[in-house]
């Protein structure tokens, strides 16, 4: 399996070097040349299977020929031999015919540790087969910067640095990223929103010298390894439904469309998915989108739910890509007016491709808080505010006769103060992060500058000396 670039001008690469490589070189992102299928009786066949089997089985098409499948299963087992739920992902009864997907029983409570518990493990392999060391970097607005540095931490082949917008994270979320006393692990606190963070990484990706000398790394989902370790559990929660011989719909919350372009993924795989809902707060871009056909940026809002304040949706890039019929071209031209001039139109084509797949709404922080209130009372469950904004979406959205099942993104106890002052509970950090709180910070405040991000980057970081992978 190849992997080519949604800008149609870098060199195709086998799946580690995409791993390494993160964002291609023509700033597109990576996707396989094709997608591999499974059949109705081999989705079948998952029934009963572990969650660590059936992402073998889903993930297998990605990786093979590139790393043996006894090694994969042993990276695979011990990635998910961190969560502390038995099932890895749960899937709960909220409603009549509504699930809630639990994706936050990994080491930092969030659903990022699904995917980045494996990328690191990947990483490590790939770059220990190859001798190689790696700078990694990476943008968040809360949950990826936490999830990487807990994946990261230690390892001796990476040295990582965390781009977060200062005040703009829980406390709980922040102290993820800052506690950590790992030698290795570098959060950077930075003057600005998410947005700013993410154009400073993909800016470093984009500045051939400094990507070469440091041997740049990414672990946002432009990394296609993040994408491909999410597509698992969309298989893993159909099949417990009855998949392939009942469909289901998802809603997901939705920032940087990693997650949800995952579950896109899932049905192109075969998986009989009737609607992906996106699920926005304010930041309601891709909702807007999808009502208009025009992608139209404006200021960020800050809201209760902070990881989905976001305007540039990184991987929406991925679905323009895929709705146009792979034409590169068409991204290129849809890239660049949107740089010029923060919008663009999607075109008739591509806005009613994207719409026989996709659905959207999007709950402001009233409703989301209401949702928190209405479904404790309800049925005694506490939701997160991300998970909130999705479950107001799914109900507006739900049809009867078909399974929804909700994105459960983070854990309540993450996001504490937005959800008492919904509920008037304060949700508990579990007991093994009693101490997370009480750890001391360690971060570098910088200014929203590339110059000054990257300065800081190459006189801390232990490798040097070349590109990783083929990129
Ligand atoms: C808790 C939570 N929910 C939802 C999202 C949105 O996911 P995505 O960016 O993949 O759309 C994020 C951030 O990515 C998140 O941290
Ligand atoms: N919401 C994310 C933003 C970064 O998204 P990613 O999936 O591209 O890493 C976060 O929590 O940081």
């Amino acid at each position: 399996m190849k992997f080519i670039s949604t800008r149609g001008e870098a060199p195709h690469l086998g799946f580690r070097d995409a791993v390494l490589t993160g964002l291609a070189a023509d700033g597109g992102l990576y996707l396989p040349e094709s997608w591999p299928h499974l059949s109705p009786d081999a989705i079948r066949e998952l029934r009963g299977k572990s969650f660590a089997q059936t992402a073998v089985t889903v993930m297998w098409p990605f990786v093979e020929g590139e790393i043996e499948r006894e090694t994969f299963e042993a990276i695979v087992a011990e990635a998910y031999g961190t969560f502390r739920h038995e099932a890895v992902c749960p899937l709960v009864q909220t409603g009549a015919n509504e699930f809630t997907l639990e994706l936050f029983h990994g080491p930092t409570l969030a659903f990022k540790d699904v995917a980045m518990q494996l990328l690191s493990r990947l990483m490590d392999h790939v770059l220990a087969e190859r001798d190689q060391r790696a700078t990694i970097v990476g943008a968040t607005s809360g949950d990826t910067g936490g999830a990487a540095i807990d994946a990261f931490a230690g390892r001796d082949r990476t040295d990582i640095f965390i781009l977060f917008p200062e005040g703009r994270v829980s406390p709980v979320q922040q102290r993820q990223m800052t506690g950590s006393d790992a030698a290795n692990v570098h959060a950077l606190a930075i003057d600005g929103n998410f947005d700013d963070c993410q154009n400073l990484v993909k800016a470093m990706f984009n500045h051939g010298a400094f990507r070469d000398a440091v041997r740049l790394s990414g672990v946002n989902s432009i990394n296609w390894a993040r994408i491909m370790a999410q597509i698992v559990y969309y298989f893993t929660s159909a099949v417990s439904l009855g998949a392939p011989d009942r469909p289901v719909s998802f809603t997901v919350p939705t920032g940087n469309f990693g997650d949800i372009f995952a579950g896109y993924a899932a049905k192109r795989m075969g998986l009989p998915i009737d609607r992906l809902v996106i699920a926005t707060n304010d930041n309601d871009i891709l909702a807007r989108a999808l009502d208009t056909g025009t992608y139209e940026m404006r200021d960020v809002v800050q809201t209760t739910s902070p990881s989905m304040d976001i305007q540039i949706s990184s991987n929406f890039e991925r679905l323009l890509f895929e709705a146009s019929g792979r034409d590169a071209a068409y991204v290129r031209r849809a890239m660049e007016t949107l740089k010029q001039s923060r919008q663009f139109a999607l075109g008739d084509a591509v806005h009613g491709a994207i719409a026989t797949d996709f659905a959207a709404g999007r709950a402001d922080t009233t409703e989301a808080g209401r949702t928190i209130s209405h479904v404790l009372d309800a049925s005694g469950y506490l939701l997160d505010p991300h998970t909130a904004v999705a479950t107001h979406v799914a109900r507006a959205r739900a049809r009867a006769e078909t399974p929804m099942i909700v994105l459960a993104t983070a854990h309540p106890a993450k996001f504490p103060d937005a959800v008492e002052d919904a509920a008037g509970i304060r949700p508990e950090l579990p007991a093994w992060l009693g101490d997370l709180m009480g750890r001391r910070e360690r971060f570098a405040p910088l200014p929203s500058d590339l110059k000054m991000v990257e300065d800081y980057i190459s006189a801390r970081t232990r490798a040097a000396g070349g590109s990783v992978g083929a990129g």
